[in-house]
């Protein structure tokens, strides 16, 4: 039979399997440059070439706060921290490797826990 519209016991379980990935996100060894918002005074050119900043902890913010109306959504902004660093960073760079290490790590780890 066809599925009525997610119940909340699914989103419930999603939003644990959100607060889960994020945790072992930041607990990454390569998690560093993602702890925390840029600081665009400290990063000359970040500002303006970086339209939609996101880091590890305004993603918490915002899923402790509800913000998240589903996982696409979580989802989206992990991702986006990763393009933000591939845009902006040598691929070769210390942090240019630590954002293709972590987007690795979470494209292995939401696939094992959600597919
Ligand atoms: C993603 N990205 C980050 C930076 C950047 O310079 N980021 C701050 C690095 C310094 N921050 C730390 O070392 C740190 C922060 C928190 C913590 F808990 C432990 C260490 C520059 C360009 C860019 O695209």
């Amino acid at each position: 039979p066809a599925r009525k519209s997610k119940t909340s016991k699914d989103s419930s379980s999603e939003l644990a399997v959100c607060h889960m990935l994020l945790a072992e996100l930041e607990a990454h060894r390569c998690a560093w440059p993602f702890l925390t918002p840029v600081n665009h005074k400290a990063v000359p050119g970040y500002k303006k070439v970086i339209k939609r900043p996101m880091d590890f902890s305004t993603i918490k913010e915002k899923l402790t706060s509800n913000h998240y109306l589903n996982l696409e959504t979580f989802i989206a902004d992990i991702n986006l921290v990763f393009d933000n660093c591939k845009k902006f960073n040598e691929d070769q760079s210390e942090i240019g490797k630590a954002g293709y290490n972590m987007k690795r790590f979470f494209n292995k780890r939401w696939t094992e826990l959600l597919q």
